[in-house]
């Protein structure tokens, strides 16, 4: 039955009903003098602007119990709107509080998705677990993709002779490039040797693993992968210098796809087969691929080229015999320093599995850290329970990638600055992660000094003295660009360390859940 009151907004509903009140109504019921017609309303009553009219003019006594019948109806109708806004509303708000959300921040490659996976190995271990096949097809697309690489690089310089590879490659070579600085009889020897042997190494290396191409292909495909490169997020003149980047689209969908489906009854697609495929290639190709990364001549080569694969995320090509094996199944390790650069917004809800914490629910944001991925962070600085900012400390003698004019580190001091600053996290707990300290530390070791990319660090050239000067900076920093005093967590961690790791999110869940049950009154 139509009313005018059904099909329009319960506020509306609430203000015919406060208008004349449920007692009004049913007084009226009730006392609906005589038969007939009701007695015809005075002109006070009338108001030709107000909606519905009331009462109608001319009602009679069975119209006007029908539209009180109506009206009760309505009114349940509106009451029962109510009860479901409220219920949501106070859905959400447990939601909330039984919900932590956490927004990852920082640079490109500063480690934020290997923290994330940190959380997951410490909190969802068999989630984790699950997402195995999906690591595998990363692990191998950055195996092949550091293979593929070399032979690329290796080839192009032997091919231009314009490059020093070319003109001192020497694949059974007895040295490092470095080892002696080349006199005029060496560097004519060299420039022999180059135009023989080198290309025929090379040449048979590309030849020997040329079905690599597919498996990258088909891995390429099925995880739907960008290429960095192609994005613009990296200048092409710097593919050369290093293996490309791999990324996939925000979301967890490429998980997925790629797990494994042998308890499904219907064959979906002829993918897993393809993945198949692909393993069994590498496999085949395993023995040269082994052979490659062992070749003095090779490294020879990558070293006058000045690229330090070993350095580069993703860099598998040492474990490449256990890899490429076709029985291969990926360590909680491996998928620590599997590389998958992330492009947009990724929202990852961690369902708890340790027992302390079971049923709790932490939404991760992981999001992408190179300059272009920065904007889309902003909205979810609302909202969210804590910020965890990674800087990656080994960026003190690196440069952006999306541009070489810049340090890393001072990027991460900038962005660092902007974060704090940001009136929206004005009361967000920030907790701030140093990172990389193995590579930081393992540089400082070597002998590069920090004080020559930190104008104004004077101490001690070791991880101790120089962590301790980075903690400091950023605390200064948080302390003078926040606009309100806020609580501020600091670690040193090095994301790829699983035991040293899972101690600092012990302590970081300690901290957040302290300040969720204060913020929640539950204290
Ligand atoms: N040696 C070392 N490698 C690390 C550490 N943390 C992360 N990595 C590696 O660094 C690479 C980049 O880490 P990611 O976690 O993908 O970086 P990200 O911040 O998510 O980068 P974007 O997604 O591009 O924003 C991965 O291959 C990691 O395995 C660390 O503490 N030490
Ligand atoms: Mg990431």
């Amino acid at each position: 039955m139509y009313h005018p009151f059904s099909d329009v907004s319960a506020g509306l509903t609430r203000l015919n009903c406060a208008r004349h009140g449920p007692d009004d109504d049913d007084n009226m019921s009730l006392k609906g003098k005589g038969k007939g017609k009701a007695s015809a309303p005075s002109p006070s009553q009338y108001n030709e602007n107000q909606w519905p009219p009331y009462p109608p003019p001319g009602e009679t006594d069975l119209e006007k119990a029908l539209r009180v019948e109506e009206e009760r109806e309505a009114r349940r109708v509106s009451d029962a709107i109510d009860r479901a806004i409220e219920s949501e509303r106070q859905a959400v708000r447990r939601r909330q509080k039984e919900e932590t959300r956490l927004l990852l921040l920082g640079q490109s490659e500063s480690g934020k998705s290997t923290m994330l996976k940190n959380f997951q190995l410490a909190f969802t271990p068999k989630a984790l677990q699950a997402e195995s096949d999906a690591w595998r097809a990363v692990i191998h697309l950055n195996l092949v993709r550091s293979v593929n690489f070399i032979i690329d690089l290796l080839s192009n310089a032997v091919a231009s002779n314009s490059s020093p590879y070319g003109s001192s490659y020497l694949p059974h070579g007895n040295g490092h490039a470095g080892d002696t600085s080349p006199t005029v009889s060496s560097f004519a020897h060299r420039r022999l040797s180059a135009s023989q042997q080198p290309s025929a190494e090379i040449r048979r290396y590309k030849l020997a693993l040329s079905p690599l191409r597919q498996v990258e292909m088909i891995l390429a495909k099925q995880l739907s992968v960008h290429d960095a490169g192609s994005q613009g997020t990296l200048p092409s003149a710097l593919l050369s210098a290093r293996a490309l980047e791999v990324s996939v689209r925000g979301g967890r969908g490429w998980k997925s796809l790629l797990r494994r489906r042998a308890h499904e009854d219907v064959p979906t697609s002829n993918y897993p087969e393809e993945l198949e495929n692909a393993r069994q290639i590498l496999d085949a190709c395993r023995a040269d691929i082994v052979s490659l990364w062992a070749s003095s001549g090779v490294q020879i080569g990558l070293k006058e080229e000045g690229v330090v694969l070993q350095e580069q995320s993703g860099f598998f090509l040492d474990q490449a015999a256990r890899i490429a094996d076709i029985n291969y199944e990926p360590t909680f390790d491996d998928i620590l320093k599997a590389r998958l650069q992330t492009v947009g917004v990724e929202e990852h809800r961690l369902v708890m599995e340790t027992a302390a914490e079971t049923g709790q629910q932490w939404v991760f944001y992981d999001v992408g850290g190179a300059r272009g991925q920065r904007a889309s962070w902003v909205p979810f600085f609302d909202d969210v329970n804590a910020i965890i900012f990674l800087c990656s400390t080994a960026g003190f003698n690196e440069v952006l990638l999306e541009d070489r004019t810049v340090n890393r580190l001072l990027d991460s001091f900038n962005l660092w600055k902007t974060v704090c600053s940001s009136k929206m996290l004005g009361s967000t707990q920030f907790i701030l992660l140093l990172n990389k300290t193995d590579i930081l530390e393992a540089r400082l070791k070597a002998g590069i000094q920090f004080s020559n990319y930190v104008k104004s660090y004077r101490d001690e050239n070791d991880l101790p003295h120089v962590t301790d000067y980075l903690r400091k900076k950023f605390i200064a920093m948080h302390h003078h660009h926040s606009p309100q005093p806020r609580q501020l967590h600091v670690h040193s961690t090095c994301a790829i360390d699983i035991d040293t790791t899972s101690a600092v999110l012990m302590r970081i869940r300690d901290a957040i859940l302290v300040t969720n049950l204060i913020a929640t009154d539950m204290l």
